[in-house]
């Protein structure tokens, strides 16, 4: 499991091991594995032109240990000094000693157009609200250039906490963080700032309660229902779902496709898309009732293709078992009757749907990802997932959010968000929480669509046939 721990959470850990070693120790740990991170990217150092553009705080003081390291190897290094009564003393007289040099006024322009490398070291966790108006040149500069950009711990400008860009931000090809990622590096838009990231141990403890957690391979193989001997489709669990419409039967058909790769021993569809579903997938147990006749259902699916079908979005948030709200589901479902729910809850909008929830521009939830999961879930009791480039999940009672990290763009494809409801519905119905089953979901959707996709267009029928390749490739 990869996780990601908030500012506040990093300084404390960062006082009780500075209260441990030797003044200094720590930066240098963080320079030494800075300055490595810059000469693999370099592939050479000797003879390479290095610009560090040096701001206020601790962050430039790693910038210049790490320069100094490299101009010790070499490298012509220069120092651009954004704050220059407030540089980090031993960091400068590190870079001077090793044959670095201070850029003159006006000479930073030049300099990062002949670079091969520009180092970010701005600001750090200390920083908010976007790049100031000094820096702001400086970091287009370095991103018209042929020059790679190193940000030092993350990307200046962006939020370290929530991953919201408030203004300009450094674009950088590596990102090198010290001690555990930053929320900002998992969570879009700042994500796609930092470019690839590398993580630097430098020795800190960290408590068990991260801000996010982004599964991996082990992790969901751990997760994934496995059906025992002797164990039959009730055991297995049997997923209900109750969407489509005559306008829209092709939804049903998706969610069905996504729930019988799943891991339920059954599916069953209630709707007025039966025909359709049943003429694809003969499996599925089809019924002309309402869900609450249906016959035997551990977990429903509600809402893709719905329509304007509200009562039986009613009917089924009335049942005592797992639910997953989707799509029109969202918009038709009672607020009270969800709060008011005791089985578990789980609510798939993607950025529209949440806003509308929300009752807030689309744009405010793109740009405030991690606030807007969080809320969600608090509003409505629920486990919310939050459908996107970074499909984030959140829980109603706080804890770590799950940030998903094998999204593709290929995703973003009608029909795509049917088929990870009911896969999602499926491993709810086969007993998995809603966290996990949102986030296994997410995650072998993600993988799913990359396979499916390979690079070139792919359908939401590709990448629910592609679910059973994703399954084995995690699980083994
Ligand atoms: N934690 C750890 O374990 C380790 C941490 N280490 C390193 O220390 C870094 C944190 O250093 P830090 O605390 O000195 O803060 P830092 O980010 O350099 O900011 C400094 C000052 O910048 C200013 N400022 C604010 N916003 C701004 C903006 N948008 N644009 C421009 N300036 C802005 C603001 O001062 P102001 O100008 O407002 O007075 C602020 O006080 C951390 O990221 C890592 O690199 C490693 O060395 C070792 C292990
Ligand atoms: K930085």
């Amino acid at each position: 499991m990869r996780t990601a721990y908030s500012v506040e959470t990093v300084r404390t850990a960062e006082r009780e091991l500075m209260a441990r070693l030797p003044g200094g120790a720590l930066m240098q740990r963080a320079a030494a594995g800075l300055a490595a991170a810059c000469a693999d990217l370099l592939g050479r150092v000797y003879g390479r032109r290095v610009v560090l553009l040096v701001g206020s705080g601790d962050n430039g003081g790693d910038a210049l240990y790490a320069g100094a390291r490299l101009a010790r190897r070499g490298a012509g290094v220069a120092a651009v000094l954004l704050a220059p009564g407030h540089t980090h003393p031993g960091g400068l007289a590190a870079l001077r000693a090793a044959g670095g040099t201070v850029a003159a006024p006006g000479a930073a322009e030049d300099l990062i157009d002949r670079a091969d490398l520009v180092v970010d070291g701005i600001v750090g966790i200390g920083g908010s609200g976007g790049l100031r108006p000094g820096a702001t040149p400086l970091a287009a500069r370095a991103a018209g250039s042929r020059a790679a950009v190193v940000a030092v711990d993350l990307p200046s400008g962006v939020e370290a906490d929530t991953g919201e860009v408030r203004g300009a931000a450094v674009r950088a090809d590596l990102t090198v963080t010290f001690g555990t990622h930053k929320p900002a590096l998992l969570v879009d838009p700042a994500r796609e700032y930092a470019g690839t990231v590398r993580l630097v141990d430098i020795g800190l403890d960290l408590p068990s309660g991260a801000a996010l957690e982004a599964l991996q391979h082990a992790d969901v193989a751990a997760l994934l229902p496995r059906p025992a001997a002797e164990s039959d489709k009730y055991r297995r669990g049997v997923v209900g779902i109750a969407a489509g419409s005559a306008r829209y039967p092709g939804a049903a058909v998706l969610a069905v496709s996504g729930a019988l790769r799943g891991g339920a021993g059954a599916v069953r569809y209630v709707g007025p898309a039966g025909q359709a579903v049943i003429a694809r997938f003969p499996e599925t147990l089809v019924s002309d009732r309402g869900p609450h006749r249906a016959g035997r259902v551990q977990a429903w699916v509600v809402g893709p293709g719905a329509g304007d079908d509200a009562d039986t979005v009613a009917e089924v948030l009335a049942e005592d078992v797992p639910v997953l709200i989707d799509a029109d589901g969202l918009r038709l479902a009672d607020p009270g009757a969800v709060r008011a729910r005791t089985a578990p809850t789980l609510m798939t909008p993607h950025a529209g749907e949440a806003a509308a929830l929300l009752g807030v521009a689309r744009e405010e939830v793109e740009e405030a990802r991690l606030s807007s999961v969080r809320e969600l879930a608090a509003r409505y009791g629920a486990t919310v997932l939050l459908k996107g480039s970074t499909t984030l999940v959140a829980a109603a009672d706080g804890g770590p959010v799950r940030v998903n990290p094998t999204g593709t763009p290929w995703l973003a494809t009608a029909g795509s968000g049917d088929v990870l409801s009911g896969l999602a519905g499926s491993l709810l119905a086969a007993g998995l929480p809603a966290l996990d089953a949102g986030s296994v979901a997410a995650y072998l959707h993600g993988l799913a669509g990359r396979f499916a996709s390979d690079g070139a267009p792919a359908g939401a029928h590709d990448v629910a046939e592609a679910i059973p390749e994703a399954w084995r490739d995690v699980r083994d």
